[in-house]
Protein backbone atom coordinates (compact mmCIF):
# COMPACT_ATOMS: atom_id res chain seq x y z
CA UNK A 1 0.00 0.00 0.00
CA UNK A 2 0.81 3.62 -0.49
CA UNK A 3 1.84 5.62 2.42
CA UNK A 4 1.30 9.23 3.07
CA UNK A 5 -0.50 9.21 0.18
CA UNK A 6 -0.56 13.43 -0.61
CA UNK A 7 2.46 13.89 0.92
CA UNK A 8 5.31 15.14 -0.95
CA UNK A 9 8.07 13.09 -1.97
CA UNK A 10 11.20 15.46 -0.16
CA UNK A 11 14.91 15.29 -0.02
CA UNK A 12 17.05 17.76 2.40
CA UNK A 13 20.64 18.13 1.57
CA UNK A 14 21.11 15.31 0.52
CA UNK A 15 25.03 14.80 -0.71
CA UNK A 16 27.35 11.73 -1.94
CA UNK A 17 30.43 11.83 -2.52
CA UNK A 18 32.24 10.08 -6.05
CA UNK A 19 35.19 8.03 -5.08
CA UNK A 20 37.50 8.30 -8.11
CA UNK A 21 40.57 6.89 -8.75
CA UNK A 22 42.29 10.39 -8.82
CA UNK A 23 40.80 10.94 -5.57
CA UNK A 24 38.21 13.81 -5.05
CA UNK A 25 36.62 14.47 -8.08
CA UNK A 26 33.01 16.07 -8.29
CA UNK A 27 30.30 15.35 -5.52
CA UNK A 28 27.88 12.90 -7.53
CA UNK A 29 25.26 14.78 -5.58
CA UNK A 30 26.06 18.17 -3.44
CA UNK A 31 23.32 19.39 -0.87
CA UNK A 32 20.31 18.67 -3.39
CA UNK A 33 17.14 20.41 -1.84
CA UNK A 34 14.28 18.75 -3.76
CA UNK A 35 10.38 17.80 -3.71
CA UNK A 36 8.46 16.28 -6.01
CA UNK A 37 4.32 16.14 -5.80
CA UNK A 38 2.18 13.33 -6.75
CA UNK A 39 1.22 13.17 -9.59
CA UNK A 40 3.82 15.24 -11.31
CA UNK A 41 6.30 14.95 -14.25
CA UNK A 42 9.50 16.10 -13.73
CA UNK A 43 12.25 16.42 -16.55
CA UNK A 44 16.17 15.47 -15.24
CA UNK A 45 18.40 16.84 -17.69
CA UNK A 46 22.21 17.64 -17.53
CA UNK A 47 25.76 16.98 -19.27
CA UNK A 48 27.34 13.66 -18.82
CA UNK A 49 28.47 13.23 -15.15
CA UNK A 50 26.41 15.63 -13.63
CA UNK A 51 24.26 13.52 -11.35
CA UNK A 52 20.94 12.85 -13.24
CA UNK A 53 21.19 9.11 -12.61
CA UNK A 54 22.02 9.06 -8.56
CA UNK A 55 19.40 11.78 -8.54
CA UNK A 56 16.81 9.69 -10.14
CA UNK A 57 18.14 6.36 -8.59
CA UNK A 58 17.33 8.07 -4.65
CA UNK A 59 14.06 9.37 -5.96
CA UNK A 60 13.03 5.87 -6.91
CA UNK A 61 13.73 4.69 -3.22
CA UNK A 62 17.47 2.94 -4.97
CA UNK A 63 20.58 3.32 -2.68
CA UNK A 64 23.34 4.94 -3.47
CA UNK A 65 26.38 4.72 -1.67
CA UNK A 66 27.54 6.79 1.43
CA UNK A 67 24.19 9.40 0.17
CA UNK A 68 23.82 11.63 3.21
CA UNK A 69 21.19 13.96 4.26
CA UNK A 70 17.06 13.58 4.70
CA UNK A 71 14.48 12.40 2.61
CA UNK A 72 10.87 10.94 3.02
CA UNK A 73 9.41 9.33 -0.12
CA UNK A 74 6.29 10.84 0.79
CA UNK A 75 3.22 9.41 -1.53
CA UNK A 76 5.84 7.07 -3.37
CA UNK A 77 5.80 4.98 -0.36
CA UNK A 78 8.41 2.84 1.22
CA UNK A 79 9.03 0.43 -1.26
CA UNK A 80 11.01 1.02 -4.35
CA UNK A 81 9.57 2.21 -7.37
CA UNK A 82 10.24 0.89 -10.81
CA UNK A 83 13.48 2.01 -11.97
CA UNK A 84 13.54 1.70 -16.50
CA UNK A 85 17.09 2.13 -17.28
CA UNK A 86 18.56 2.59 -20.48
CA UNK A 87 19.71 -1.20 -21.18
CA UNK A 88 16.05 -3.19 -20.10
CA UNK A 89 18.56 -6.50 -19.31
CA UNK A 90 19.04 -5.76 -15.62
CA UNK A 91 15.40 -5.30 -14.68
CA UNK A 92 13.57 -8.40 -16.67
CA UNK A 93 12.93 -11.30 -14.47
CA UNK A 94 10.82 -13.55 -15.99
CA UNK A 95 11.33 -15.53 -19.28
CA UNK A 96 9.51 -13.49 -21.96
CA UNK A 97 7.15 -10.26 -22.10
CA UNK A 98 4.16 -12.23 -21.12
CA UNK A 99 5.60 -13.55 -17.90
CA UNK A 100 7.14 -10.31 -16.86
CA UNK A 101 3.71 -8.43 -17.32
CA UNK A 102 1.59 -11.56 -15.39
CA UNK A 103 4.63 -10.87 -11.96
CA UNK A 104 3.96 -7.38 -12.48
CA UNK A 105 0.26 -8.06 -12.20
CA UNK A 106 0.42 -11.29 -9.37
CA UNK A 107 2.62 -8.81 -7.82
CA UNK A 108 -0.27 -6.11 -7.71
CA UNK A 109 -2.33 -8.95 -6.06
CA UNK A 110 -5.21 -9.22 -8.71
CA UNK A 111 -7.37 -11.78 -9.65
CA UNK A 112 -6.60 -14.56 -11.51
CA UNK A 113 -9.20 -13.76 -14.54
CA UNK A 114 -8.33 -10.30 -13.93
CA UNK A 115 -4.41 -11.16 -14.74
CA UNK A 116 -5.27 -12.58 -17.59
CA UNK A 117 -7.86 -9.90 -19.28
CA UNK A 118 -4.96 -7.33 -18.38
CA UNK A 119 -1.88 -8.96 -19.57
CA UNK A 120 -3.37 -9.31 -22.73
CA UNK A 121 -4.97 -6.01 -23.10
CA UNK A 122 -1.03 -4.34 -22.31
CA UNK A 123 0.51 -7.10 -24.82
CA UNK A 124 -1.71 -5.49 -27.66
CA UNK A 125 -1.42 -2.27 -26.10
CA UNK A 126 2.21 -2.40 -26.48
CA UNK A 127 2.42 -3.93 -30.03
CA UNK A 128 4.05 -7.03 -28.34
CA UNK A 129 1.55 -9.94 -29.00
CA UNK A 130 3.04 -11.82 -31.57
CA UNK A 131 6.25 -11.63 -29.64
CA UNK A 132 4.61 -12.29 -25.87
CA UNK A 133 5.93 -16.18 -25.51
CA UNK A 134 9.36 -15.40 -27.13
CA UNK A 135 12.55 -15.45 -24.99
CA UNK A 136 14.36 -12.37 -24.66
CA UNK A 137 17.23 -13.12 -27.14
CA UNK A 138 15.16 -13.81 -29.52
CA UNK A 139 13.79 -10.10 -29.11
CA UNK A 140 15.28 -7.15 -30.45
CA UNK A 141 16.35 -4.71 -27.50
CA UNK A 142 13.42 -1.96 -28.57
CA UNK A 143 11.39 -4.77 -27.94
CA UNK A 144 12.81 -6.03 -24.47
CA UNK A 145 12.36 -2.08 -23.26
CA UNK A 146 8.78 -1.81 -24.41
CA UNK A 147 8.48 -5.22 -22.06
CA UNK A 148 10.24 -3.82 -19.38
CA UNK A 149 8.23 -0.50 -19.48
CA UNK A 150 5.31 -2.51 -19.88
CA UNK A 151 5.36 -4.95 -16.94
CA UNK A 152 6.56 -1.06 -14.87
CA UNK A 153 3.41 0.30 -15.51
CA UNK A 154 1.19 -2.66 -14.79
CA UNK A 155 2.54 -2.45 -11.42
CA UNK A 156 0.33 1.03 -11.25
CA UNK A 157 2.91 2.82 -8.44
CA UNK A 158 2.69 6.36 -7.74
CA UNK A 159 6.15 7.10 -8.89
CA UNK A 160 7.90 5.50 -12.16
CA UNK A 161 11.64 6.85 -13.12
CA UNK A 162 12.58 6.85 -16.94
CA UNK A 163 16.80 7.23 -16.64
CA UNK A 164 17.30 7.55 -20.56
CA UNK A 165 14.81 4.92 -21.18
CA UNK A 166 14.54 5.58 -25.14
CA UNK A 167 17.97 6.42 -25.64
CA UNK A 168 18.67 3.28 -27.63
CA UNK A 169 15.73 3.33 -29.17
CA UNK A 170 14.31 4.04 -33.18
CA UNK A 171 11.63 6.41 -33.54
CA UNK A 172 8.86 4.03 -33.13
CA UNK A 173 10.14 1.83 -29.62
CA UNK A 174 10.65 5.88 -28.19
CA UNK A 175 7.43 6.99 -28.88
CA UNK A 176 5.46 3.77 -27.92
CA UNK A 177 7.89 3.71 -24.47
CA UNK A 178 6.92 7.60 -23.85
CA UNK A 179 3.33 6.97 -24.73
CA UNK A 180 3.37 4.83 -22.20
CA UNK A 181 5.13 7.29 -19.67
CA UNK A 182 1.92 9.92 -21.12
CA UNK A 183 -0.72 7.55 -20.05
CA UNK A 184 0.77 6.49 -16.52
CA UNK A 185 0.99 10.57 -15.94
CA UNK A 186 -2.39 11.24 -17.36
CA UNK A 187 -3.55 8.07 -14.91
CA UNK A 188 -2.21 10.30 -12.08
CA UNK A 189 1.28 8.76 -11.62
CA UNK A 190 4.33 11.13 -11.09
CA UNK A 191 7.08 10.49 -13.71
CA UNK A 192 10.65 11.21 -13.62
CA UNK A 193 11.98 11.63 -17.05
CA UNK A 194 15.46 11.44 -17.34
CA UNK A 195 17.00 12.80 -20.99
CA UNK A 196 19.84 14.30 -23.13
CA UNK A 197 17.49 14.70 -25.86
CA UNK A 198 16.43 18.03 -25.20
CA UNK A 199 13.61 17.96 -27.92
CA UNK A 200 11.71 15.73 -25.58
CA UNK A 201 10.88 18.51 -23.23
CA UNK A 202 7.76 20.05 -23.91
CA UNK A 203 7.72 24.22 -22.87
CA UNK A 204 5.16 23.90 -19.86
CA UNK A 205 6.65 20.88 -17.79
CA UNK A 206 8.67 21.15 -14.94
CA UNK A 207 12.51 20.78 -15.97
CA UNK A 208 15.19 20.46 -13.44
CA UNK A 209 19.06 20.73 -14.70
CA UNK A 210 22.30 19.40 -12.53
CA UNK A 211 25.52 20.29 -12.78
CA UNK A 212 28.50 18.80 -10.81
CA UNK A 213 26.26 17.07 -8.59
CA UNK A 214 24.11 20.48 -7.91
CA UNK A 215 20.03 21.52 -9.05
CA UNK A 216 21.42 24.79 -11.10
CA UNK A 217 17.73 25.02 -12.25
CA UNK A 218 14.31 24.06 -11.64
CA UNK A 219 10.89 25.51 -13.68
CA UNK A 220 9.18 25.21 -17.15
CA UNK A 221 10.71 23.55 -19.93
CA UNK A 222 10.44 26.96 -22.46
CA UNK A 223 12.35 28.92 -19.41
CA UNK A 224 15.12 26.10 -19.80
CA UNK A 225 15.50 25.87 -23.89
CA UNK A 226 14.86 30.11 -24.58
CA UNK A 227 15.20 32.17 -20.76
CA UNK A 228 13.65 32.63 -17.62
CA UNK A 229 10.90 35.22 -18.98
CA UNK A 230 9.77 32.62 -21.40
CA UNK A 231 7.06 32.47 -23.01
CA UNK A 232 5.88 36.57 -21.86
CA UNK A 233 8.93 38.07 -23.50
CA UNK A 234 12.38 37.40 -24.99
CA UNK A 235 15.27 39.44 -25.44
CA UNK A 236 17.77 38.28 -28.23
CA UNK A 237 20.61 38.82 -25.47
CA UNK A 238 18.78 36.19 -23.38
CA UNK A 239 21.25 33.43 -22.01
CA UNK A 240 19.30 30.62 -21.86
CA UNK A 241 19.64 28.03 -19.16
CA UNK A 242 19.87 25.26 -21.11
CA UNK A 243 23.05 26.70 -23.10
CA UNK A 244 24.95 27.88 -19.42
CA UNK A 245 24.34 23.94 -18.09
CA UNK A 246 26.50 22.88 -20.80
CA UNK A 247 23.92 21.53 -22.89
CA UNK A 248 22.99 22.57 -26.83
CA UNK A 249 19.42 23.45 -28.07
CA UNK A 250 17.57 21.19 -30.01
CA UNK A 251 17.46 22.09 -33.82
CA UNK A 252 13.53 23.31 -33.41
CA UNK A 253 14.28 25.66 -30.67
CA UNK A 254 17.31 26.98 -32.24
CA UNK A 255 15.38 27.65 -35.58
CA UNK A 256 12.18 29.18 -33.23
CA UNK A 257 14.84 31.73 -31.05
CA UNK A 258 15.99 32.64 -34.54
CA UNK A 259 12.71 33.07 -36.00
CA UNK A 260 11.48 35.11 -33.11
CA UNK A 261 14.64 37.47 -33.35
CA UNK A 262 13.47 38.32 -37.07
CA UNK A 263 10.11 39.26 -36.14
CA UNK A 264 8.65 36.08 -37.70
CA UNK A 265 7.26 34.30 -34.65
CA UNK A 266 6.25 34.83 -31.65
CA UNK A 267 6.27 32.82 -28.55
CA UNK A 268 4.67 30.68 -27.05
CA UNK A 269 6.67 28.44 -30.06
CA UNK A 270 5.53 25.56 -31.71
CA UNK A 271 5.90 22.18 -30.12
CA UNK A 272 4.61 19.68 -31.80
CA UNK A 273 4.50 18.55 -36.05
CA UNK A 274 1.32 19.97 -36.25
CA UNK A 275 2.02 23.35 -34.91
CA UNK A 276 5.02 23.69 -36.64
CA UNK A 277 3.62 23.02 -39.56
CA UNK A 278 0.82 25.27 -38.92
CA UNK A 279 3.63 28.11 -38.04
CA UNK A 280 5.85 27.46 -41.10
CA UNK A 281 3.04 27.82 -43.32
CA UNK A 282 1.94 31.33 -41.78
CA UNK A 283 5.76 32.30 -41.92
CA UNK A 284 5.85 31.43 -46.08
CA UNK A 285 2.33 33.23 -46.51
CA UNK A 286 3.92 36.70 -45.56
N1 LIG B 1 28.45 3.93 -8.23
C1 LIG B 1 29.11 5.07 -8.15
N2 LIG B 1 30.01 5.32 -7.17
C2 LIG B 1 30.68 6.49 -7.11
N3 LIG B 1 30.54 7.47 -7.97
C3 LIG B 1 29.67 7.31 -8.99
C4 LIG B 1 28.91 6.11 -9.14
N4 LIG B 1 28.13 6.22 -10.24
C5 LIG B 1 28.38 7.43 -10.76
N5 LIG B 1 29.32 8.08 -10.01
C6 LIG B 1 29.85 9.41 -10.25
O1 LIG B 1 28.86 10.35 -9.87
C7 LIG B 1 28.83 11.43 -10.80
C8 LIG B 1 27.43 11.56 -11.37
O2 LIG B 1 27.14 10.38 -12.13
P1 LIG B 1 25.68 10.07 -12.67
O3 LIG B 1 25.72 8.73 -13.34
O4 LIG B 1 24.71 10.30 -11.59
O5 LIG B 1 25.55 11.24 -13.75
P2 LIG B 1 24.63 11.34 -15.04
O6 LIG B 1 24.30 12.79 -15.18
O7 LIG B 1 23.49 10.40 -14.94
O8 LIG B 1 25.60 10.89 -16.19
P3 LIG B 1 25.29 10.20 -17.64
O9 LIG B 1 24.50 11.19 -18.43
O10 LIG B 1 26.66 9.99 -18.19
O11 LIG B 1 24.56 8.92 -17.36
C9 LIG B 1 29.90 11.16 -11.84
O12 LIG B 1 31.05 11.88 -11.49
C10 LIG B 1 30.13 9.67 -11.72
O13 LIG B 1 31.48 9.35 -12.02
Amino acid sequence: MVDHLHNKLVLQRVSASSESAEGAGTPRLDKIDFALNPGEWVNLVGVNGSGKSSLARLLAGLPIDGAQGSWDRGFAGATPSPYVMQQPDAQLFAETPREEIRFALEWRGLAPERILTETEAILRETGLQAVGDLPWERLSGGQRQLAAVAAASAAKLALIVFDEATSMLDEQSREGVRAIAAQLHEGGAAVVWVTQRLQEIGASERTVALSEGRIVFDGTGGQFLYGSSYPISFGPDADPPCLACGLHLPYASRLALELGRIGLLQPPYPETAGEWEAALRQVTDR
